[in-house]
């Protein structure tokens, strides 16, 4: 059985805790039946031995099938990981989305998508990387009565996201301490307008309007001051023609949206300029999370 799960960019600016979308990086685990448990791990994170023995994957997995089976059984785990770990890509909402899948899945048990998609929230508070994981697209979500209530938009071929990854990490756990416990009436009514707009050019495919649309004042500065060549990053990017450019999730990874025909300047321009970055153009996903027996 194969289960794969995409990489995902959450915020898009000012969709803090909100929008997300999925993009064509992904996670991949091959599970087998086996005498007894064995893991390899290739990719992102192989050369963390943490991630190989106690990874959240496992501790996950083994939580929902030790109550899902009355049988001991052993499997063989086999993770090809594409999503680098602590970069703003949705590393640990892929883990949860495909440890929780997977563990249904090898019991031969049903489970919606919806039903998915609300067991991940109980591990990560907010909606805007495990919705686009579970649904692929572009998607706006929200948490009523702890249930996830989105609405999702396919992406489509003619827009790609070129992504900047640096080598250095931001954790989302420190970075959401370093955002303001408040903010003024006027900086709430900049994003809640500044997300409407975005999510509605999302929705209408007004692409044009992305880059006026993507501003922030929530998150993006007090995290991009962390590693302000960011800045430079983003200026870089809009000059170069993407239609936005935003600090993916919590950072560090900065992603721009643009259509297909400019994407190859604009990661010529920022190859040159930031060679010391990971950079590379990605189609959008959207599946969302898939099984294959
Ligand atoms: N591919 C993975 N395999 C196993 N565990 C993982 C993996 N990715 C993340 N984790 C676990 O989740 C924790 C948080 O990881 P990470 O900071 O990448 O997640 P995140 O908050 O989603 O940030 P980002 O969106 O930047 O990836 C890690 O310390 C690790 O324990
Ligand atoms: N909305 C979350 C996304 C994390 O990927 C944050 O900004 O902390």
């Amino acid at each position: 059985m194969k289960i794969t799960v995409p990489a995902t960019s959450a915020n898009l600016g000012p969709g803090f805790d909100t929008l997300g979308i999925a993009v064509g990086i992904k996670n991949q685990v091959i599970i087998k039946p086996s005498k007894f448990h064995s893991v390899s791990l290739r990719g992102e994170g192989s050369n963390n031995p943490v991630l190989k023995d106690n990874n959240m994957f496992l501790a996950i997995f083994n939580d929902f099938y030790n109550n899902l089976s009355t049988k001991k059984r052993f499997f063989r785990f086999e993770f090809i990981n594409e999503i680098p770990l602590s970069r703003g890509l949705g590393s640990s909402s892929a883990v949860i989305v495909s440890a929780i899948a997977s563990a249904y899945a090898i019991e031969g048990i049903k489970l919606s998508k919806e039903k998915l998609l609300n067991l991940a929230l109980a591990y990560e508070s907010h909606p805007d990387n495990i919705t686009p994981a579970v649904m692929g697209g572009f998607n706006v979500a929200t948490v009523q009565d702890n249930e996830v209530k989105y609405i999702k938009k396919e992406i489509p071929k003619h827009l790609v996201a070129v992504v900047v990854v640096p080598n250095r990490p931001i954790s989302t756990q420190l970075s959401r301490k370093t955002l303001p416990y408040k903010y003024s009436k006027d900086d709430a009514i900049f994003n809640l307008s500044h997300g409407s707009l975005l999510t509605a050019a999302f929705m209408t495919e007004n692409w044009e309007m992305l880059k006026i649309a993507s501003q922030d004042k929530f998150h993006q500065s007090y995290r991009m001051k962390q590693m302000p060549e960011l800045f430079e990053v983003q200026k870089m990017a809009l000059k170069s023609g993407a239609l936005m450019s935003t600090l993916s999730g919590s950072g560090s990874t900065l992603f721009s949206i643009a259509y297909r025909n400019d994407a190859k300047k604009i990661e010529t321009v920022l190859k040159e300029k930031f060679p010391h970055f990971k950079v590379f153009t990605t189609h959008f996903d959207n599946t969302g999370v898939k099984i294959e027996y």
